[in-house]
Order: C-alpha cells, then structure tokens, then sequence
C-alpha cells in the first residue's frame, strides 16, 4: 500500500474516498437501508430527529471523544463532568426539555461516555419509590442539578443479598430524625456511581429500625456534600474507589456514615412509611423497595447494551470487508476475510442476535409500561411477571452481547486488540454489564423461581399470566421437519424452542420435587438444581427472544426487501442457538440428529445468504464515524490509514522516551564501549 503524504487527523472527516472493498459491498443490498434504519428508530420522523441530535452533539467540540483511548483515569471523570455540565447548556440552548424524545437521542450520541448516570437512576427511585410530596420536593433541584444524587445500595460485605446489608437507619422518635450509621467495615457503601466524588446527595438503602425491631432494607435520601464548598458533610466519609477494568468516567465511590441525622421525611415513602409516632405503615407489595432496580435492568439493556453490541458489528464487519488475508482460490487475489465461513460464522449470528434483541427490548418496555401503570394504581399484580421477565431478559441479553462482543473484538485479529479499534473498551464496559443491577446467576435463579411457581400452578389447573401459558401447553411428539428447508419455518423452530423451554423447566421442577420428597430439605433441594434451574430460565428467555422476533417480522412491512432479510435474520438467530446448544435439543429426542443435520445445512447456507447484505445491514444501525470511534469501523473503510493517523497521535509518539536517558542510553553506551 502507497502512504499518502498526509498529515491530517482523519478521524469523522473522512478520507477523500470509501475504500472500494467496501464501496462495492454497498452497491448490492436487497433491501433499502433508510428504510430499515426507520424501522429500527420507530419511524422516519424519529430518524430525522436523532439524526438532528447526533449532528448537534457531534458538531461541539466539548463533547469530542478524539483522545479518549489516551486519556487517564483523571481526564475520563474530567472530560465526563466537563460534558454532563455542557449538555444541560445545550439543551436550554436548543430548547429541549429532560423528559423530551431528544434526551434519549443526546445519551446515545454520546456513547454514555458523561458523568452523572446514577443521579438519573437517584431520581428513577425518588419518582418511583417516593410520594407526591417527596416527588414536588427532590426533582426540580435534581433536574435542575442544584444538587447530584446517587444510588447507595451495594455494601463492601453484600450485594447480592440485600437482606443482609448492615447499614442501619434508626428512627429517633423524640427528634422525628433517622440516625443512620454504618457499624463495620463490610457495612460500608462500595461501588456507588458518581458518589466518589460528584453527589451531594444519594438514596441509601439501610435496614430500618424502630423502638428496636428490624423493618427491612429501605430507601433513605441522604446529603453527603455541602452545596456550597462540596465539603463532605458531619459524619459522613466518602472517597473514590479506585482503578477499574473500564468505567474510568464515573467516580465510583465508597461511602461511611456516622450518626448522621435526616428527618423523617426522608424515608422514600410512597409505599412504606414511618408516622410520627413510630408507627409503620406499608402499602402493597414487600418488595416494592427494589423497583428502582427492575426499572433500570430493563432501561439500561438497550444504550448500555444492545448499542454496543451493534457497534461491535459494524466495526467488525465492516473491517472484515476490507481486510484481505490468504488466498480462497488458488491463483486468485487474496480474499476478504467475511468470505471465509468461519469468519461469517463468527460474525453473521451476533448481528442477527443484535436485531433480536432490539425487537425484544420494545416488547419489555411495552410490558414495563404496562405493569408500571398498574403499581402507580397500587395493583401489583403484575410485580412478580415484571421482575422476572426484567431479571431474565437482562441477565440473557448482557451475557449473550458480552460473548458476541468479544467474538467481534477476536474476529479482528491483532488490529481488534488495539483500544483505537474501539471494541475493546466496548468490551471491558459491557462486560459490567453482566455484574451490576445485579449478578447474572443471580437474576436467572429469580426467572427460575417464578418459572417453577408458574409451571406448578399451571399443572395444577391455575391461572398463569399470559406470558407463561405456554407452561400449560406440553404436546407429546417430535419435531415434524423433514429436510433442511422445513427448518425455514418459523412454527418448526419456536416450537423446538418452546419444547426445550418446557422439558427444561418440567424437568427441573420434577428433580426438586422428587430431592424434597426424599426428605432432602427445600433450601438444599433448591442448591442441588440450580445449575439446571439457570439453563432453564436462559432456554425460557430465549424461545420468548426467538418467538417475538417471529412476531416482529409477520408485522413488518413486506416491501424495499425488509421483511425478506429481516425473516432470514430471524432464521438465522433462531438456528444458530438450535446449533450452538445441540445437546438440549436432541437430548430427549424431539430433534433427531439427522434433523440436527438439516439445522446445520439450513444454518450454513444461511451465512451464506447474509453475508450478502452483511453491510447493509450494519450500516442501517446508521452509527456515525464519531460515535464508533473506531479506526477500524468507519464509514469509508480506510482502515489502516486511520489506524496510522491515530497512533501518530498517542502521547507516546510525541515526546522522546524518558526511557531512553534514565536506563537505555547507559545501557547501550555501556554495552557499546565493550565491543
Ligand atoms: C433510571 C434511568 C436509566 C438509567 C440508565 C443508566 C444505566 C447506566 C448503567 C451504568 C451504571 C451501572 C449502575 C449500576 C447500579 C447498581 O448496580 S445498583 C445495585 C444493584 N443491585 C442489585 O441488583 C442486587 C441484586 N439482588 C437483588 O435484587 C435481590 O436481593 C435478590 C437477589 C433478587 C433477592 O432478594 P431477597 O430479598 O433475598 O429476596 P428473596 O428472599 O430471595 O425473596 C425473593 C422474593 O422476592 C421477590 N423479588 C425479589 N426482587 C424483586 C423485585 N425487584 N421485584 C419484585 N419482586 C422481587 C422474588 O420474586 C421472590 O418472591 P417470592 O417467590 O417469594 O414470591
Ligand atoms: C461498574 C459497576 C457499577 C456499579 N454501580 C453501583 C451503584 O451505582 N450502586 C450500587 O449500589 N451498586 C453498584 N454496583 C454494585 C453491583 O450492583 C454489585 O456488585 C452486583 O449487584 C453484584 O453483587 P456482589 O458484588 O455482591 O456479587 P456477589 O454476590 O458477591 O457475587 C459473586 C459470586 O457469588 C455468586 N453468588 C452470590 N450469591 C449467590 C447465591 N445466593 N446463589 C448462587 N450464587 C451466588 C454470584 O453468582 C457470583 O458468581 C456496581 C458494580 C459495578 C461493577
């Protein structure tokens, strides 16, 4: 490759022309990509909305991410502060309101990389857990960041088990004030975001007290800083936790109380309260104090991780286009490297999981919406169906972008590794993803648990909510399929699902059935099968993943090729899990492994059919050059240009070693006058 003699940055610019390895990939799509790019954004009109806010966003300087993979972790909070500051101009300037479209549009333009995500879910809590009054009290001045809030629920000694966390808030009847108090060292707050060293303010959650009898874990709002000098108040220690795989821009914090006082007002308490005289009052559900939580698990799976799942296939095949490596053809030129299958097989399937779980993350949020609704009306009928589709879905879709993510930092080779190819601090942030707003393991044995009540009470005859009829509705029988073609039909492939889900619970719940009848006792009955009770809830979430893409593509419009590509998608998500997870599905016979054969042939060929559209595809995400980010997965294909121009620009490149005088010059001089 010629170098053109060229010293401009070319990040967001763009070369003078699209790398015709790519240029020529475009040139063929079966379908017309703004139209899918409308499908994906709920409309054209959103799409020239977002689009409206990306160029706004990208077009200031101050929100720039030009030097984010040389920045410290220092600069990253800085830079982050510095853009949560800007934003907040920005949008008086443009005239756009908090709870405006436009809001959701400003988060994704900037990549999540800005300051102040937890003073976001503070006010999630105050507006879910809090009463009218708390409401008309805390989110004004939180909107209006006259103060910063954070969410304190995580201690040093418990995370998980929220039952066990040991900060205490007793109520001081004679003062109407809580005293809160963190009585050791395992007590202490640990890995709240924006607490190490923003928030004046965060909800904690401790176990409430009164005249000495434990209440439970509950949601307090607590002032840590002054607002005036950002002093940290009486009796409260806070600081930073510290170096992290990723998160650099958010100040995660730890946090100690000692005998600090709030009033009574500052208990959230739309649903429990404390009254004057001690007496204390809930209304509905027990647990109605983790909303916050399953509110934010379903908010944060489509920025935090559908995006970057999305990204990650954009850069990767769009270098995987460009990238020429070995020959296929004896004598020919070098292939791309998307022509190999392995690599197709490597690639083609997150793409088609990223376009499932966009589709599934409507569906949670139409039945968030919905059962949000009913609570606000204190019907919390639909709590349990609510916080197990949110801890399913959000514990599956992480876990399967993490993996899929680092499937395409891998499918970059050398070129993947380096942070300038933008994917691997997607990764290292995604891979959070998996951990907070609870473990993984964790939110799939509560799925299992609703699971196992719904199956048994199905068996019984009983109600179930609509979402696990399908419980009541084992049939006997195997798969019909009778060649590769029939494993094209969408009924064949979500009843295999459905089959596997079923047997997997039905199974699952006959093994704890018969471990406590044998006189093994509930709890220890419960930690013999939750191996099986977790690979029952992922088969549970993946057949409703795979039945509501089915779904999707029934409604979409049949013309400009969508509903065409977007059913081989469907194909393709639907038979990549039948192949990667044969064994659940040939273990009872329902797939036999001569059908197992037709599922790989129909699979296969489908690589084949997508590669085509492989581009396309990615390009419809419509991700500019600035918000990948990436040297590898830009717009023009000009990759190893731009892997150059940006190197050149690493702090590194600019100055001589310090190195060099303190330990290689003595070295080489002193080796030198022994030859
Ligand atoms: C806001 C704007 C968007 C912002 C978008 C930006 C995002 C930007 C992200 C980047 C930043 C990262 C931010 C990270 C922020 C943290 O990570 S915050 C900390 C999150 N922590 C967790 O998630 C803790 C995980 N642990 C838990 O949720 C619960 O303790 C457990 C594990 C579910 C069990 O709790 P437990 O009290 O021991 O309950 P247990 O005795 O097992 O009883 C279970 C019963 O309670 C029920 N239950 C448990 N939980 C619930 C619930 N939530 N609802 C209803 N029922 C429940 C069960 O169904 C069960 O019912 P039954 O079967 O008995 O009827
Ligand atoms: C980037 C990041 C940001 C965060 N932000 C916040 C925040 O803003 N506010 C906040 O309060 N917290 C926050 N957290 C904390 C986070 O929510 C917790 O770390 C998370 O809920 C996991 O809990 P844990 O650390 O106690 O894990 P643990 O529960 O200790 O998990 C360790 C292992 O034990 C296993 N395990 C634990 N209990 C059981 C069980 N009952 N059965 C089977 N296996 C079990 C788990 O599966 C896991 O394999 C953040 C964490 C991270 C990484």
């Amino acid at each position: 490759m010629v170098l053109p003699d060229t010293t401009e940055d070319t990040q967001g610019s763009g070369l003078a022309s699209v790398n015709p390895d790519l240029a020529s990939e475009r040139l063929t799509a079966s379908f017309c990509v703004p139209r899918l790019t409308a499908v994906l954004d709920g409309g054209a009109e959103r799409t020239r909305l977002r689009r409206a806010v990306v160029d706004v966003i990208e077009s200031d300087p101050v929100f720039s991410r030009e030097n984010q993979y040389f920045q410290s972790q220092n600069e990253r909070y800085e830079a982050a502060v510095r853009k949560a500051v800007h934003v907040r101009k920005k949008m008086q300037e443009m005239g756009w309101s908090e709870d405006g479209p436009e809001s959701v549009y400003i988060y994704r333009a900037l990549s999540g990389d800005v300051a102040f995500l937890l003073h976001r879910v503070f006010m999630r809590s105050i507006s879910v857990l809090g009463s009218d009054k708390q409401v008309a009290k805390w989110i004004p001045p939180a909107t209006e960041y006259q103060l910063i809030g954070s969410y304190a629920q995580t201690e040093l000694g418990h995370g998980t088990y929220l039952q066990g966390l040991e900060t205490t808030a007793v109520f001081d009847i004679s003062t109407q004030e809580f005293i809160l108090n963190t009585p050791t060292i395992s007590a202490m707050k640990w890995w709240p975001g924006d607490m190490g060293r923003s928030a004046t303010h965060t909800v904690v959650f401790a176990q409430l007290y009164i005249h000495g009898k434990c209440y439970g874990v509950h949601p307090f709002i607590v002032q840590i800083r002054s607002r005036q000098d950002h002093s940290l108040c009486p009796g409260v220690i806070a600081g930073d936790i510290g170096p992290k795989m990723n998160f650099e821009h958010i100040d995660n914090g730890y946090l100690m109380l000692k005998n600090v006082r709030i009033p009574r007002e500052n208990m959230l308490n739309k649903f429990c309260e404390v009254q004057p005289d001690g007496t204390y009052i809930r209304r509905g559900s027990q647990k109605i104090n983790y909303f916050t939580m399953t509110s934010v698990r379903i908010s944060l799976i489509s920025d935090e991780v559908i995006l970057p799942l999305m990204k990650a296939c954009t850069i990767a095949i769009r270098y995987s286009v460009v990238r020429r490596q070995s020959k296929l053809k004896p004598g020919e030129e070098e292939a791309k490297i998307l022509d190999y299958q392995t690599q197709q097989e490597k690639l083609l399937p997150q793409l088609a999981a990223a376009y499932a779980f966009h589709f599934i993350n409507n569906y949670l949020h139409e039945l968030f919406n919905r059962g949000y609704r009913e609570i606000q009306g204190r019907n919390f009928d639909s709590l349990p169906e609510l916080h197990a589709f949110s801890s399913g879905f959000k514990a599956m879709v992480t876990q399967y972008c993490t993996s899929g993510l680092e499937i395409c930092l891998r499918a970059c080779g050398g070129h993947g590794y380096s942070l300038l190819s933008g994917l691997p601090s997607l990764y290292t942030k995604i891979l959070a993803s998996c951990i907070y707003e609870g473990e993984n393991t964790i939110l799939l044995l509560q799925t299992a648990r609703f699971l196992i009540k719904c199956f048994t009470a199905a068996s019984a005859g009983q109600p179930v909510p609509p979402s696990v009829t399908y419980l009541a509705a084992m049939k006997p029988g195997k798969c019909p399929a009778k060649d590769k073609l029939d494993f094209l039909s969408p009924d064949i492939y979500t009843e295999a699902y459905q089959h596997a889900a079923i047997r997997l619970i039905s199974s699952t719940a006959a093994k704890l059935q018969d471990l406590i009848q044998s006189g093994v006792e509930r709890h220890e009955a419960w930690n013999q099968c939750t191996v099986q009770l977790v690979q029952a809830a992922k088969a549970h979430c993946h057949y409703i993943t795979v039945k509501n893409f089915v779904e999707t593509v029934e409604k979409l419009e049949n013309t400009a090729g969508i509903q065409n590509i977007m059913k081989h998608l469907c194909d393709l998500f639907a038979l990549h899990g039948i192949f990667s997870n044969a064994g659940i599905f040939l273990h009872d016979g329902y797939i036999t492994g001569a059908q197992m054969d037709m599922v790989t042939a129909s699979y296969l060929d489908l690589l084949g059919i997508i590669r085509k559209d492989a581009v396309p595809l990615v390009d419809a995400f419509d991700f500019t050059d600035k918000n990948l980010n990436s040297a590898l997965g830009s717009y023009d294909g000009q990759v190893y240009q731009r892997l150059y121009d940006w190197a050149r620009k690493a702090p590194t490149n600019k100055q001589i070693s310090p190195a060099y005088e303190k330990y290689l010059k003595p070295l080489l001089h002193n080796k030198l006058s022994k030859l």
